[in-house]
């Protein structure tokens, strides 16, 4: 059975690059194969464009920035919630596409979807929103004042855990705020972007607004970050490559958004009911296999209930089921590829030569190569790599402390400030541990944090800038000051 007969419609499975509205092959030849992660099986291929195929990407979006500016914001609003109607539309097509690309349930998928849509109906409505200001003028007879005005063309890099809803959450915003975008997905998961190009077209969003290049992922970075018509940089995945492209784009000084990775800490204060904590934590844990930059990397359990909160851990995790997120009712699907299962075992070997205990996590019990076995850790310390590296891996590490001021060392003791949860219902703690903790996002007493009105971001070497919320569409605007000047005597200046 081939990968497009598993779809109502077809169409949306693509194998080539959209650039300019025009379906795109290579010309140099080169290509590279999609694999389903639960299977190993290659679903297709996509072409990797020349690097002049790339810089038509951005004389496209050039020509199509002026037309799509000069819409007015309610004109692009119209447009985009025509293509979130159409997202909703074929909703169980682009989940099915996404679960056999990216491996996640099924469900997770659909949820997933979802959670992309909501972004494109949320910033169609904010770009109406983008006001500028009247500013009381200091200068006699002026009227001082700002308008906002779309930055340019954008970038928009995106990795492979979150393939549709890390571009909608991008490319919504910088359309609504009148920006035509090129986006590069990962690799692994092209499927995704282009059934939302597809989408896109059938929205009547015109040609060059919303461009897919595919290739070489160091090359295609490289000339979009060194190209002066690109005038802002959006990026979500690791903090190594947000690295290398922030350093890319100080040529050309470009508008830069990082949304990199995350080492979430996860506090259990002494006053919780340890079953419901951890039942919470295996929640905040395990999500997408443990592969979201949310995932609870290290759970912090106050001493006096830490055993019974790791038995009630071990117990939840152990009904978690994992396989083909196609297939029955599956909680933990396969990890993207065998180095992020090498990677895992690594991880946990080294907690375990450095005096963790394993609790429970039999990797005999695999149901396939890609796949990792939900892993229980404690007496996890801050030697060891688990403390500072995301594992990316359904590998819960747990870790006891003795009050609030050394759980807030602990949790503050990584270089990422993406997010971290908290679980107490004592006022002052929340407080005091909220106010103290070091990172972009705090989730107390609630594993779901995110969510279109959200400013999703973090601090530290979590990344710059927010997604998102009211904020969001100001990564993609410029803010123009005017004062006009010798008005005569303007009441009120
Ligand atoms: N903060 C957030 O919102 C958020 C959301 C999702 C994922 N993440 C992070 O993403 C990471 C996992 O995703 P990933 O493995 O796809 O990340 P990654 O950094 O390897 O890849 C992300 C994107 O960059 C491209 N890329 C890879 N190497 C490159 C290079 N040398 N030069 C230029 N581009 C390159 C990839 O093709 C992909 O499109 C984790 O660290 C996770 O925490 C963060
Ligand atoms: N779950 C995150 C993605 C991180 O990997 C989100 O909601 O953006």
């Amino acid at each position: 059975m081939t990968l497009s007969s598993k779809l109502s419609d077809p169409l949306l499975l693509r194998q080539y690059a959209y650039v300019d509205g025009k379906w795109t092959h290579g010309e140099g030849g080169r290509e590279e194969a999609v694999l389903n992660p639960a299977t190993g099986e290659t679903l297709g291929h996509i072409p990797w464009l020349e690097p002049h195929q790339i810089t038509a990407a951005v004389d496209a979006a050039e020509v199509a920035f002026r037309r799509w500016r000069a819409l007015r914001a309610d004109e692009r609003c119209e447009r985009l919630l025509a293509w979130y109607d159409l997202l909703q539309a074929h909703r169980e097509d682009l989940a099915i596409l996404m679960t056999l690309e990216q491996g996640k349930p099924l469900p997770d998928a659909r949820g997933e979807v979802e959670y992309g849509a909501s972004f494109v109906r949320w910033f169609a409505e904010e770009g109406k929103r983008t006001f500028g200001e009247t500013i009381p003028s200091h200068i006699p007879n002026a009227a001082l004042g700002t308008i906002k005005e779309p930055v340019g063309i954008a970038a928009l890099i995106t990795p492979w855990n979150f393939p549709l809803a890390m571009i909608t959450r991008k490319a919504a915003a910088a359309m609504a705020a009148g920006c035509p975008v090129i986006v590069k997905p990962a690799g692994e998961t092209p499927f995704s972007a282009l059934a939302l190009a597809e989408l896109a077209e059938r929205a009547g969003i015109p040609a060059g607004v919303f461009n897919v290049v595919l290739g070489e992922p160091a090359e295609v970075s490289k000339i979009l970050c060194a190209e002066d018509r690109v005038k802002a940089l959006s990026f979500t995945g690791s903090t190594r490559v947000g690295r290398l492209l922030l350093e890319q784009c100080a040529n050309t000084v470009k508008r830069v958004s990082l949304e990199l990775g995350g080492n979430a800490p996860f506090i259990v204060g002494p006053d919780m009911n340890p079953k419901e904590a951890a039942f919470a934590a295996v929640a905040a844990k395990f999500q997408t296999a443990g592969q979201d930059c949310l995932a609870a990397d290290r759970i912090l359990v106050h001493e006096s209930i830490h055993d019974a909160f790791v038995e009630h851990f071990a117990e939840r995790m152990a009904a978690l089921t994992v396989g083909n997120g196609l297939e029955g009712e599956i909680d933990l699907g396969p990890l993207i590829h065998r180095q992020a299962v090498e990677k895992a075992a690594a991880i946990v070997d080294d907690a375990i030569s450095k005096g963790a205990t394993l609790v429970a996590g039999d990797q005999s019990q695999a149901p396939g190569e890609n796949f990792f076995m939900p892993v229980l850790l404690t007496g996890v310390t801050h030697d060891m790599k688990i403390w500072h590296e995301e594992s990316f891996a359904p590998v819960a590490g747990i870790t006891a402390y003795a009050d609030d001021d050394q759980v807030i060392e602990m949790a503050n003791d990584t270089e990422y400030g993406l997010a971290a949860y908290l679980y107490t219902h004592d006022i002052r703690r929340i407080w005091k541990v909220l106010r103290a903790l070091e990172f972009g996002m705090v989730a107390v007493n609630s594993v779901k944090m995110t969510g279109p009105p959200v400013p999703f971001g973090g601090v530290k070497h979590s990344g710059l800038g927010r997604e998102g919320g009211v904020t969001g569409i100001d990564e993609y605007l410029e803010t123009k000051y005017y004062c006009l000047g010798a008005l005569g005597s303007v009441s009120g200046s």
